[in-house]
């Protein structure tokens, strides 16, 4: 099962869950790949079978630039993903109200629309609440690492 891990950050606490999280899930025998800010044509090319975003919010409910070039080339020209499984861990800060999780919100759209299923409920990672947001995501990332070894 050949997982590709996804990042969309500002201030870099994204991409540092990311990069936990591709340590973790390596760890559990899954074959991972995490470039951060992969471009559409490298993350097609890569071919995954299950993919991971793990992205930040910003503005009033925004993804991060990096994400949201990536997220209108998906949508332009979308790959053959039906049928794909997913997974999209969000960090925001409930301090938002509705916009909590926003961009992370965005992707599980993005997944509807390609026909991507998705996993498990999405991880929301409160920056109002905690400092360590990669420790935090491990109790989540081990369910999904028992979900992508059946
Ligand atoms: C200017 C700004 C706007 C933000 N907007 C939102 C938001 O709309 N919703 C949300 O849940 N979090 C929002 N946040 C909180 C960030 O998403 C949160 O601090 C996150 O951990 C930052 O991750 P990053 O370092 O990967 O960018 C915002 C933070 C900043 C500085």
């Amino acid at each position: 099962m050949k997982l590709v891990i996804v990042s969309g950050t500002v201030f870099g606490a994204a991409e540092d869950v990311a990069h936990h999280a591709a340590q973790v899930l390596t760890a559990a025998g899954l074959n991972v790949s995490y470039k951060p800010r992969i471009s559409y044509s490298e993350l097609v090319a890569l071919e995954p079978e299950a993919l991971l975003f793990v992205t930040s919010t910003t503005g009033m409910g925004e993804l991060p630039e990096n994400l949201q070039l990536l997220v209108n080339a998906l949508r332009d020209q979308p790959p053959q993903w039906a049928g794909l499984l997913g997974a999209v861990i969000g960090l925001g800060d409930a301090c938002y109200g509705e916009d909590f999780c926003a961009g992370g919100e965005a992707i599980r759209e993005l997944y509807a629309e390609l026909g991507i299923v998705e996993l498990q409920e999405m991880l929301r990672l409160d920056a109002s609440e905690t400092v360590t947001p990669e420790s935090d995501a491990e109790p989540w990332l081990a369910e999904l690492a028992a979900c992508l070894a059946v």
